[in-house]
């Protein structure tokens, strides 16, 4: 028998597609595939559902949910031989739409159940992991306002948008070296990607590859308002090169270092992370997840 385990994040998406054994049963064969349904109630129960998942063998464990709701399971999966299922439930979706699962369940079930597997990159930062990206600057403060906000829809990242724009000279004072070189006072943005989607389709490093061994780096420069509103139309038609602040490279490890304060806002995999340290050490963990996708 097939043991696949699926944990579900009830709230991911717009929080209203609950999933039971009986829902699935009829995507698969009954005396191969052995089923299993594990629901988080909370924030980063994902991960010790599925190191539970690991130690009842397991064959494969389903993360049903978002960008969110796959790094607490794959994380558990490195360094072992179970492989990770995705079933896009959540709202930007970005790291299933960068590996081509379709968000129609029956679609994203038979990848599952044909059992092709790749392996993908895996980046860390600070012995995290993270999986599509992270990040400093605007999108971990526009992470932290959308999950504030009680509506994890598009519209919830444009009214986080809005927050974080007016409160962006609020913010303190953030000197950052990147790599030893000079300093760079309050970037806009530093996102260092293994995906080329962020969700929603956008993207802010589309040439990035999950099976390349490299990180994508995007570094935007201090911009004032008016070219922050130009990012943003550039980020859409998919040309942010074009904005002359930006600097694009790839890299296997990046060190960012906080010059005046001992603690980093950031965004992994779409979550806001407060980390105690001034220094983030980033680096690629190269084909170290499998998951499965389609052939
Ligand atoms: N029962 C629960 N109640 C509240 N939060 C939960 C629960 N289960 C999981 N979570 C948290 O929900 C958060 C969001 O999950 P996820 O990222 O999968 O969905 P999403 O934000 O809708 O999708 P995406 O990241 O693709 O936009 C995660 O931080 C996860 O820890």
């Amino acid at each position: 028998m097939i043991r696949i385990h699926f944990i579900v994040n009830p709230i991911a998406g717009h929080g209203n597609a609950p999933l039971t054994k009986e829902e699935l049963q009829p995507y698969f064969i009954t005396n191969v595939h052995d089923l299993t349904v594990k629901i988080s109630e909370y924030k980063a129960h994902a991960t010790q559902l599925a190191q539970e998942s690991i130690a009842e063998q397991a064959d494969i464990i389903v993360a049903c949910g978002g960008d969110g709701t796959i790094n607490e399971v794959a994380a558990c999966l490195i360094g072992t031989n179970v492989a990770l299922g995705i079933l896009p439930m959540g709202s930007g979706n970005g790291l299933a739409s960068n590996l081509k699962i379709p968000k129609n369940r029956r679609k994203a079930l038979t990848i599952i159940r044909e059992r092709h597997e790749e392996c993908m990159d895996v980046g860390t930062i600070n012995g995290r992991y993270f999986f599509s990206n992270t990040g400093v600057g605007f999108d971990a403060s526009l992470i932290k306002n959308y999950e504030s906000s009680e509506k994890r829809t598009i519209l919830g990242y444009i009214s986080a948008c809005v927050t974080t724009f007016r409160d962006i000279k609020k913010n303190q004072p953030l000197s950052i070296t990147v790599n030893g070189e000079q300093p760079m006072i309050n970037p806009f943005i530093i996102l260092i990607s293994n995906s080329n989607e962020m969700g929603y389709k956008l993207s802010l490093t589309p040439k990035a590859s999950l099976q390349d061994g490299k990180l994508d780096v995007l570094v935007i420069k201090k911009i004032n308002r008016l070219k922050m509103l130009w990012l943003g139309f550039l980020i859409i038609i998919r040309k942010v090169h074009w904005l002359k602040e930006s600097t694009s490279f790839q890299t296997t490890k990046l060190q960012l270092t906080r010059n005046h304060e001992s603690f980093f806002d950031t965004q992994i995999d779409g979550e806001h992370h407060e980390l105690a340290t001034n220094i983030l050490d980033i680096a690629i963990l190269e084909k170290s997840l499998c998951v499965l996708t389609a052939k």
